[in-house]
């Protein structure tokens, strides 16, 4: 018989962690749901009495408004977590390794061990864990030899794997309504009813058809696929967003034409200064290393290329900044809007917009920055991180950050937009126009302004896929 699961432990109260298993407790009142993790402050934020939230999301305090000390908790107390729970779900961070074999590509995978360690330690009762983190192909198979070796007597361990499809900024819409939940377990009966278990817990609010259950390897692989095919997507607007500027031809007027075709389908076609985030890369390079393990050069190196189109996106577009700015920008002040990885969440992790201040950097311009949810300390530590050679006193000496958009753009010869926020649309444009050196250019790196009424205004409008002012 599938367990009826009435307790659930997350470990890992980050972007996934967080938003997923406060949706989980506010939907279903009748099982309790525990978060845990390491890191105080973090736990902290998410017990704070005025709900200052360590991520920023639309719509997720109100969620943990309603189920926060109700069914839904967050602690620091990993192991009380473990114990009490029937169900895991394993959380945490899964980054690119920076060291060993497989650096720069293979995913990192000791925080899951160490979490999957901890459980068997901890466990006294048999649990069902659910790999939530996205993992290589057949990591559920390391975390049950591990599971397996520690166990007591009378405990078992039922893995599963259930990747999370979310994107930041839209997450609780897409935890209420998602396209689908997609669950992947061993195809043995203690598999299969763990499965139904976890499929009962989402059958609560989630259309049964709409709850896809799969092989362990075909769900794990599934996971980096879809983020693999979207990410290709975009590397393949932006690569024709740079024939357009060297046609005359505009992409989104390309983009809008090929979307039309409904085997193409119209999402995800927005050309733009580069892809961010804390998973695209991570997950295509995941796959490029599984690829080159697997002894498929061929395939390894067709994902490979989604990145470095995208990174070629990314020196494209500063080399345009500087092209256009008559060659050079050493000594000029240049504002960039925004510094998210895209709007609506003040993640930056991958952000395209430290890559170009980077570059602005190198040719010695000053740089404003302002975005409305990035903490100014993460902005520094981020820009540190990008130029680790640099004393942070020097890059304190070069970039200046900002409180508004106005604020960022006085003085400025240039205006960069690098995320799509909606308020830089509802900018003053006049007095920008007014408060800058002239001429006064706008790079518009999201397809975000109205180039036509910024011309009308006076600037020298510079978009992503259209042909540059100057030459127009
Ligand atoms: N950020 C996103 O939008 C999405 C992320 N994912 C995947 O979900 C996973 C988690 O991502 P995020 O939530 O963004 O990461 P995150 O870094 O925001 O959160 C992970 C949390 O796990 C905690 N942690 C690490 N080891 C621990 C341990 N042994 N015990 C207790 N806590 C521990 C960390 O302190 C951290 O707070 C990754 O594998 C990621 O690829 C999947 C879909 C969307
Ligand atoms: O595994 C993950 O972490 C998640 O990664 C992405 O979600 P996320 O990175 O949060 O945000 P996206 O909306 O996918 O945007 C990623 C990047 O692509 C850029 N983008 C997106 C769409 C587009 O048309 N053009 C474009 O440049 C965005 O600005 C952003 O920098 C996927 O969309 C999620 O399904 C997945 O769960």
């Amino acid at each position: 018989m599938p367990v009826k699961v009435s307790k659930i432990c997350c470990i890992g109260a980050g972007y996934v962690g967080g938003p997923t298993c406060a949706v989980i407790a506010l939907k279903c009142p009748h099982i309790t749901v525990t978060i845990v993790d390491l890191n105080q402050s973090r736990v902290d934020a998410w017990n704070s009495p005025d709900f200052a939230l360590p991520i920023y999301e639309p719509g997720l305090v109100d969620v943990v408004r309603q189920a926060r000390g109700r069914n839904l908790f967050f602690s620091t107390d990993v192991d009380k977590g473990i114990e009490e729970a029937d169900l895991i779900f394993v959380s945490v961070n899964t980054p690119t390794k920076k060291s060993g074999v497989g650096a720069g590509f293979a995913a990192d995978l000791n925080y899951v061990e160490l979490a999957t360690r901890r459980i068997a330690t901890v466990a006294n009762s048999s649990k069902i864990v659910v790999e939530k983190s996205t993992v290589p192909c057949r990591t559920a198979e390391s975390m049950r030899t591990i599971l397996e070796a520690n166990s007591k007597p009378n405990c078992r361990f039922d893995i599963l794997s259930n990747p999370e499809f979310l994107a930041e900024g839209t997450a609780i819409t897409d935890l209420f309504k998602p396209d689908r939940v997609l669950i992947g377990s061993l195809e043995t009966r203690e598999g299969v009813e763990a499965c139904q278990s976890l499929a009962e817990v989402y059958a609560n609010w989630v259309p049964q058809d709409r709850i896809l259950t799969v092989g362990l390897w075909s769900s794990e692989l599934s996971k980096l696929a879809a983020n693999a095919m979207l990410a290709q997507r975009i590397s393949s607007i932006n690569a024709l967003s740079a024939i357009c500027e060297a046609t005359g031809a505009n992409i989104d007027e390309v983009a809008h034409a090929i979307g039309y075709d409904s085997r193409i389908g119209p999402k995800f076609l927005k050309a733009s200064v580069g892809f961010g985030g804390s998973c695209f890369q991570k997950d295509i390079l995941n796959l490029v290393y599984l690829s080159e393990s697997l002894h498929l050069p061929e395939v390894a190196a067709y994902w490979r290329q989604v990145v470095e189109m995208n990174e070629y996106q990314k020196r494209r577009f500063s080399k345009r900044v500087v092209d256009t700015l008559f060659n050079t920008i050493t000594g000029k002040r240049i504002a960039v809007l925004g510094f998210a990885f895209k709007a609506d969440t003040g993640d930056t992790r991958e952000s395209a917009a430290i890559t170009l201040i980077k570059d602005f950097q190198s040719e010695r311009a000053f740089v404003n920055i302002y975005d409305p949810q990035v903490e100014e300390e993460q902005i520094w530590n981020d820009l540190s991180e990008a130029s680790p050679l640099i004393p942070i006193e020097s890059i304190k000496k070069q970039v200046t950050i900002c409180h508004s958009a106005i604020e960022a753009c006085k003085n400025a010869e240039a205006v960069v937009i690098a995320t799509e926020w909606k308020e830089f649309l509802e900018i003053d444009w006049e007095e920008v126009y007014k408060g800058m050196n002239k001429p006064a250019f706008v790079f518009d790196g999201r397809l975000l302004v109205d180039a036509e009424k910024l011309t009308k205004i006076g600037f020298k409008v510079t978009t992503i896929g259209r042909p540059s002012a100057v030459a127009a």
